[in-house]
Formats: C-alpha cells, sequence, structure tokens
C-alpha cells in the first residue's frame, strides 16, 4: 500500500487538483439539495408564483451541471493519475529487465514477463483512477454534507455520525478476508498466462511428439482454477454489497423516524429543515458507499501491486562495471577465476590471456562450461572469484556501454528482430549507412541469397527471425559483426547440422572475420580448432590444456580423442 501511495505523491499537484475538485462536488451537492427544497417549500408551503421561483430554478440547473461536470473532471482526473503512473513503474519494470544479468533473462516464462508488464500494471489502474480520487471525495464530501446536517438538525447529525463508520468497517473486514484470495486470483491468472504463452510458442514440438491433447488438458485445468477463484472472489464481493445495502437502509430510515417525531410529536422542526435533512442523507451515505466499489478494486490493485514491487525489489547478481575508459589495446585476462551456478555447476582456476588478434578456440566435452566461459569473457556473467582484466584494467573499473561497443557476441542463436533484414543488421551499431551494410552482407556471404528475394536486404522477417533457416540466421549475426567491426568477437559456434553449402558459407565468413579482430569462439567445427593461435580444452570446468593444435595433437590423450572423430 505505501508503495502505490508513493506513487502519487510524485504527483502532487494532481492530488491537489482532487482535493479541490471533490471540495467543489461537495458543494455542488449541498446547494442542489437546498435549491431543491427551496423550490418544493415555496410550491407547496408558501404557494409562491412560478416567476418568483424562476431564478431559483435557474440556480438549480446551474448547481446541477456543475455537479456533472466536476464528476467528469474527477474520473478525467483519475484516468490521468493513473495513466501517468502505470507509465512510470512500466519504465521503472522495463529498466530493470534491461539491466538484468542475461542469465536471470533465460530464466522464468516470458509470458508471466508479459502479464506482468501489461495485466498487472493494468489492475493497479482502478487503484489510481477509481480508489484515490474515490477516497478524497468520500472522506471530503460526508465531512460538508454532516458538517450542514449538524448544522441544520444536531440529532439527525448524531445518528448519521453513528450509523455511517459501519460501511467502511464492512469494507475492512471483507476487504482482509479477500486479500488472499485476490493475491490467489493473479498468482493464478499470471501461471495461465505464462502456460499459454510457453506452449503456444512449442505448440509444434507438442504436435510433433504427440503431447497436444494431454497439454490442452493442462491448459484447460488451469483456466478453471482461474475461474474458480474468480468466482470465489466475487461471491464475497456481492455478499458485502448485500450487507452495505442493510446499513444505509437502516440509516436513512432511522433519520427519517427521527424527523417524524421531531416533525409531529415535538413540532421542533418546519418542513423545509427535515425535507433539506431528508434530501442530504442518501447523499451522504451514497458518498460513503460509492468507497465499497472502489475498495474492491483497490484490493485486486494491492495483489498486482504486491507482485509487481517484489519484482522491482528482486535484486540479482549483475556484473559490476566502472566508468573508467575501456583500454585501446584490448586484451583480456582471467585471473584466478572461479564461477558456479548457485554451487551446481562450478568453474575454477581459470587462468586464461587473449592477446589482441588472436584466435582462441575454447572445446570440450558437452555441458562442461565452454559457453559459461564464453559468457564470463565477454561480460556477460560477473566471475565469483578471481579477477577478469581488460587491457590494464579490471573490469569492474571500465564502462560497460563502451564495452559492449566494442564487441560483438554471436550467440548459438541469435534473436532477430520483426522488421526487414538490413534493420536488423543496422541494429549493431543503432545507425544506417547502406554502404557499410552492403559490404558487411557481402562479407557475411549473404549477398547471392538476398539477390533471389523480391525486396533484397529490405525483406521482412517475422518475430525471431521466423521463415528463415538456422543457417540464415547465422550469417544474419555474422553481418552484424562485419557492420559493427568490433575489437573481440564472442562466437558460440552453431553445434546444428547446416548443410555443406551453408558450412561453407559461414565458414569463409568466419575467416574473413578472423582477419579484422581478436576471436574467441566455443568451437564445434575441426577447421576452427586446426587453425586456432590458442586451443581451450574444457572438462569439468576445469582448463585441462591450452596450446595450438600442434602442440597438442601428439602430447594431449583427451584432446587426441577429442578431435580423433572428426574432420575438418
Ligand atoms: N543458467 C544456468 N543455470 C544453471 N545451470 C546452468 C545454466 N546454464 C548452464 N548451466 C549448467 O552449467 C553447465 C555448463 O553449461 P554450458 O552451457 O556452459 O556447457 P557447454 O560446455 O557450453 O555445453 P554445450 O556444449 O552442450 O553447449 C551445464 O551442466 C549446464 O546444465
Amino acid at each position: 500500500m505505501l508503495w502505490l501511495q508513493q506513487n502519487i505523491l510524485k504527483n502532487k499537484g494532481l492530488l491537489i487538483a482532487f482535493i479541490v475538485v471533490s471540495i467543489l462536488v461537495g458543494g455542488a451537492i449541498i446547494f442542489q439539495s437546498f435549491y431543491i427544497v427551496k423550490i418544493v417549500n415555496a410550491v407547496f408551503i408558501e404557494n409562491s408564483s412560478f416567476a418568483s421561483l424562476l431564478p431559483t430554478i435557474w440556480l438549480l440547473i446551474a448547481v446541477v451541471i456543475a455537479r456533472v461536470l466536476l464528476t467528469t473532471s474527477n474520473s478525467y482526473l483519475g484516468v490521468l493519475l493513473s495513466s501517468k503512473v502505470k507509465q512510470t513503474i512500466r519504465e521503472q519494470l522495463l529498466l530493470k529487465w534491461q539491466s538484468n544479468p542475461l542469465q536471470s533473462t533465460l530464466q522464468g516464462q516470458s509470458g508471466s514477463k508479459v502479464t506482468m508488464l501489461i495485466d498487472l500494471i493494468d489492475e493497479l489502474e482502478s487503484f489510481y483512477r477509481d480508489y484515490i480520487p474515490q477516497v478524497i471525495k468520500s472522506i471530503i464530501v460526508p465531512l460538508m454534507i454532516i458538517s450542514v446536517i449538524f448544522y441544520t438538525h444536531f440529532y439527525s447529525g448524531l445518528i448519521l455520525l453513528i450509523t455511517a463508520p459501519f460501511i467502511p468497517l464492512s469494507y475492512v473486514i471483507v476487504g482482509l478476508q479477500t486479500r488472499k484470495k485476490a493475491e490467489r486470483q493473479l498468482v493464478e491468472l499470471s501461471t495461465f498466462s505464462g502456460k499459454f504463452l510457453d506452449l503456444l510458442q512449442g505448440l509444434q514440438t507438442l504436435k510433433l511428439f504427440g503431447q497436444g491433447k494431454k497439454q490442452r488438458i493442462h491448459l484447460e485445468e488451469s483456466n478453471k482454477q482461474f475461474q474458480k477463484s474468480t468466482m470465489t472472489l466475487l461471491k464475497t464481493a456481492f455478499a458485502s454489497t448485500f450487507f452495505i445495502e442493510i446499513v444505509v437502509t437502516l440509516g436513512i430510515g432511522l433519520v427519517a423516524i427521527e424527523i417524524a417525531f421531531q416533525m409531529i410529536t415535538f413540532e421542533a422542526m418546519t418542513f423545509a429543515q427535515a425535507f433539506f435533512i431528508l434530501a442530504l442523507a442518501p447523499e451522504f451515505f451514497n458518498a460513503i458507499k460509492d468507497l465499497g466499489g472502489a475498495f474492491h478494486t483497490g484490493r485486486s490493485s494491492l495483489a498486482a501491486a504486491e507482485l509487481v514491487q517484489k519484482e522491482l525489489n528482486h535484486e540479482e547478481a549483475s556484473v559490476q562495471w566502472g566508468t573508467e575508459e575501456i583500454p585501446k589495446n584490448i586484451t583480456l585476462r582471467l585471473i584466478d577465476g572461479g564461477f558456479s551456478y548457485g554451487g551446481k555447476f562450478k568453474m575454477k582456476q581459470l587462468n586464461i590471456t587473449i592477446e589482441k588478434g588472436e584466435q582462441v578456440a575454447i572445446i570440450g566435452p558437452t555441458g562442461q562450461g565452454k559457453t559459461t566461459l564464453l559468457n564470463i569473457l565477454a561480460g556477460v556473467y560477473d566471475l565469483q572469484e578471481g579477477e577478469v582484466i581488460i587491457g590494464d584494467k579490471r573490469r569492474a573499473l571500465v564502462d560497460q556501454q563502451q564495452w559492449f561497443q566494442r564487441i560483438a557476441y554471436i550467440s548459438q542463436n541469435p534473436y532477430l528482430f520483426a522488421g526487414t533484414i538490413a534493420e536488423n543488421i543496422q541494429m549493431a551499431k543503432g545507425q544506417c549507412d547502406e554502404k557499410a551494410l552492403k559490404e558487411a552482407l557481402e562479407k557475411a556471404q549473404l549477398d547471392e541469397w538476398l539477390q533471389e528475394l523480391p525486396d533484397g536486404f529490405n525483406t521482412s522477417v517475422g518475430e525471431a527471425g521466423r521463415g528463415l533457416s538456422g543457417g540464415e540466421k547465422q550469417r544474419i549475426a555474422l553481418a552484424r559483426a562485419f557492420y559493427k567491426k568490433p575489437q573481440i568477437v564472442f562466437f558460440d559456434e552453431p553445434t546444428m547440422g547446416l548443410d555443406l553449402k551453408t558450412e561453407r558459407a559461414i565458414q569463409i565468413a568466419i575467416e574473413r572475420l578472423a582477419q579484422q579482430t581478436t576471436m574467441v569462439t566455443v568451437a564445434h567445427r575441426m577447421h576452427t580448432i586446426y587453425n586456432a593461435d590458442k586451443i581451450i580444452l574444457l572438462d569439468q570446468g576445469v582448463i585441462q590444456i591450452m596450446g595450438t593444435h600442434e602442440e597438442l595433437k601428439n602430447t594431449n590423450d583427451q584432446y587426441q580423442q577429442m578431435i580423433g572423430g572428426q574432420s575438418s
């Protein structure tokens, strides 16, 4: 709750506007009742002429119009506040995810993240759009009305003062009961969305394994669970509305009986006074009652807020960077490096030096830490022990942005955005240079293929590169590196089987790239390994041996076994 309120304090101007509008709404309600009573009293008690009432009728019309306009502007202010706060929170979340280390972006379901960014933050809307304006209105308007009723007749004011607290009290009781249910409902929504998107993305895989029907049943169960918790929540909300209606009816009834006694038995009240109080009493209760609807939606916002706040406060172990310039000569060193995925897989005694222009191949059996080492070197993961040195500076001291401007990282599954091929390559530098683009396409062996496409490099590709083969995506990723002209390229060579022509095209592209940069490759092709200046053989997270092919081929059994079954 505190976090939700803190977000309002950042918009103090709107808060003041809510207070001013609520005071004006309160005034409009009181004057509306006052003029109605005045007209009725003049017609039925004083038998006044229509002409003498005309100014009062005009005043009544003006007050009614003012009330409608003020209520509308209150809603408008609510929408304004909610959209401002939602935008700020979305920005905070995106910033958080953007600055998260890569490993955390690989965890969890993207569907849950989408739900959080869109649906959960939309859930917060009702808190700012309905709840906050209503709370302010429900404090100011009833206070103004009850003051006028106290001034008109003390005992009627007293009855309202005694009965009114039952309404907010019932909200508090119901709210405490529904809190857990609302939280559960949101968790179920998030789980359902996550599962749905996950299944949608893997639909083809499921079909191929004949698991489509089974998963559909799982999804249906998840959906039913969500429906059930929504219905439970709604039942509680309906029960509370029923109780509140009883309190309101009783309150107004008691005031009416008391007024009747005052008028008939004690003759201590005029018709105008009695009618004025009876006209204001429902307005008094309505103002408090309206808080109810907003209160329920506000509660669901609380549950959403808790989930969003938890995500925002969740600390991720990120790579340490500083502000100093990256040295011109990027030599990369790992000194006594140690790393582990929460104790699950351990890497230790990582001592490596990568000189400028060197070709380094990281090899080893599957699951022994090759990609992890590449990520450590590229600045995606941080070491938990030891140091990474760039040039003559500790990595923790140098500027992160400069580093990522100087390197290129080509993963096994490079991500392509929905857009044209040209856009997907130019994003590597964030600027458009057609000459450099054509050069990069040619070096990445893409020019021939592009000539066959009707729109050439302006051909559109789908989200995540849909419509392109693995080899084509790899070459586009290589073209990104050529376009960027980085000082170091980190390359996780694809293990997937490519056809010979594509293999050859990629091979040529890599050789060209290697001529102009330092290259650190998780190598699967013999060609890459043979040509490397330094081969690092990893096993169980430890460097077993380091050297050139010539040095290792006759001295190391494990290396011989590794390359034995392969050919270039
Ligand atoms: N994000 C992660 N969280 C936990 N464990 C991980 C994570 N990423 C990798 N691992 C584990 O760390 C070990 C090393 O993984 P890594 O991907 O570095 O191996 P690799 O040698 O590159 O394997 P491959 O040749 O199959 O790609 C594996 O046991 C893997 O299951």
